[in-house]
């Protein structure tokens, strides 16, 4: 059996493949994925029955490999509401602008602006994330066809009401069920209650006795502005990290975006639960929330500290190459601290760390793991010289330097080319251009 490229058939699920030479931990490897989408053996040289059995054989050795991506936080259809509402503040482009827009949403916007959203995952080497939004069976349907991994979850806000509430349960319990129908180990439904200032102390205890009962994640946005954590005071008595707990809220299946506010005590307590952060910095300067989370209080706390984008209007990317350099030079700027989030732990917060937050594996490229891995090119500028590959990826690199990209097994990128990428962009563009004049129609 020939086992050279053609460029249709790789794509296809279920292919066992060998990579031949790439950088891995320093040394030039081969890395063999069965069909099951596992790895099977890493060795500097694989021949013999093996090398027979793979269907395919990629040359790795103008590549350096890293385990895939994991995009903590994102909401992956906002990539139609890029551009849309810039340079605002954060109440303001909330209420006045996104939510509107939002009213106006249907399932067909989910869908396309899903499929773009993973898309661009991809190409920066995302292979898992962790999506709150709208519409989620759309969504669901486009991450299975793109073959990522996601946990996904209903944005549920019941701003006090006792009406709205009862729909975001009935929308929460609706997404578990057609998840559940997709049969998609890839795929997981979460709880995802929006933030303590859109969702009622009732709300939040709801899903998180649901979380528990369906052994699931709860997916939430935690002190992102000052403003948040004094109106929780005034109106709970607390600060929200309480507030959540209250409301058994944090544990170690809880994903808690932002938390740029946390005061020392809320570090710890987030420490003590187990609970995995997402840092979401472009997004927070872009935001101007003005604090930085506090990352080394986190991490000496406990928590599971991770990397997200947040959606496209408030990124306006979803590059986890862009991010992983952000989080870092973010943390030593505003901390003032020229070693804090060495590139090392960017690339782990990226990789192990993500990984164990959404429950998948372990983020790391050994024997018997699900095969997620990039490989990127290190015949280009920014991987020349290479003294540390870690420093390239996180200091120097952008997605132009992705080649190929793996999610259990599964080719979803080669060469830089994803099948079908071209229409993508063209019902997206089309599909965002029809929302925001539905918008407009209905205003006017
Ligand atoms: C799911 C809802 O969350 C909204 N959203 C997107 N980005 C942010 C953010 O930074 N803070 C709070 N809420 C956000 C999104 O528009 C959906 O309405
Ligand atoms: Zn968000």
């Amino acid at each position: 059996m020939s086992n050279e490229i053609n460029e249709t058939d790789i794509f296809s699920s279920n292919s066992s493949v060998l990579i031949r030479g790439t950088l891995l931990n320093g040394k030039r490897q081969d890395i063999f994925i069965t069909e099951e989408g596992n790895i099977g053996e890493i060795s500097e040289s694989i021949s013999g029955e093996l090398k027979n059995e793979a269907e395919f054989i990629i040359d790795g050795s103008k590549t350096v490999a890293s385990p895939g991506f994991v995009n903590t936080h994102t909401h992956a259809a906002m990539t139609l509401l890029r551009g849309y509402a810039d340079d605002m503040h954060l109440q303001e482009w909330l209420s006045e602008k996104i939510w509107p827009l939002e009213a106006h949403l249907c399932g067909e916007d989910v869908y396309w602006g899903t499929k773009l959203a993973c898309i661009e995952m991809i190409k920066s080497g995302t292979v898992a994330f962790n999506d709150m939004y709208f519409f989620m069976d759309e969504a669901a349907k486009a991450v299975d066809e793109c073959g990522m991994k996601a946990v996904l979850s209903h944005g549920f806000i019941d701003f006090g009401s006792e009406e709205k509430r009862e729909s975001e349960i009935k929308a929460t319990e609706k997404l578990f069920s057609d998840v559940k129908k997709m049969n998609n180990q890839k795929i997981r439904a979460a709880v995802g209650p929006h933030a303590p200032y859109t969702v009622a102390p009732e709300g939040l205890s709801w899903c998180s006795e649901y979380a528990k009962e369906n052994d699931s994640l709860l997916h939430i946005h935690l002190s992102e502005t000052e403003t948040e954590v004094k109106d929780c005071v005034n109106q709970h008595g607390m600060k929200p990290a309480k507030l959540l707990d209250k409301c058994g809220c944090l544990s170690e299946n809880t994903v808690a975006a932002h938390c740029c506010w946390l005061d020392d005590e809320e570090c710890a307590l987030l420490g003590k639960r187990g609970v995995s952060v997402s840092h979401n910095p472009v997004s927070n300067m872009k935001l101007a929330v003005n604090r930085a989370m506090p990352y080394q209080q986190l991490i000496d706390a406990g928590a599971n500290v991770t990397l997200g984008t947040d959606g496209c209007s408030s990124n306006n990317n979803l590059d986890i190459l862009e991010e992983m350099k952000t989080a870092a030079i973010l943390q030593k700027f505003f901390w003032n601290s020229d070693t804090l989030l060495p590139a090392h732990e960017a690339i782990k917060m990226t990789t192990e760390s993500g990984a164990k937050a959404l429950g998948f594996g372990t983020g790391k490229i050994e024997t018997g793991a699900p095969a997620d891995i990039v490989l990127l090119k290190t015949n280009i500028s920014c991987m020349t010289p290479l003294y540390n590959p870690e420093s390239n990826i996180v200091y120097a690199c952008g997605s132009n330097a992705v080649d190929t990209v793996l999610c259990s097994g599964r080719v979803l990128m080669y060469d830089g080319n994803i099948p079908g990428e071209e229409e993508v962009y063209q019902k997206a563009a089309e599909t965002a251009f029809n929302l925001v004049n539905r918008k407009e129609n209905a205003d006017n």
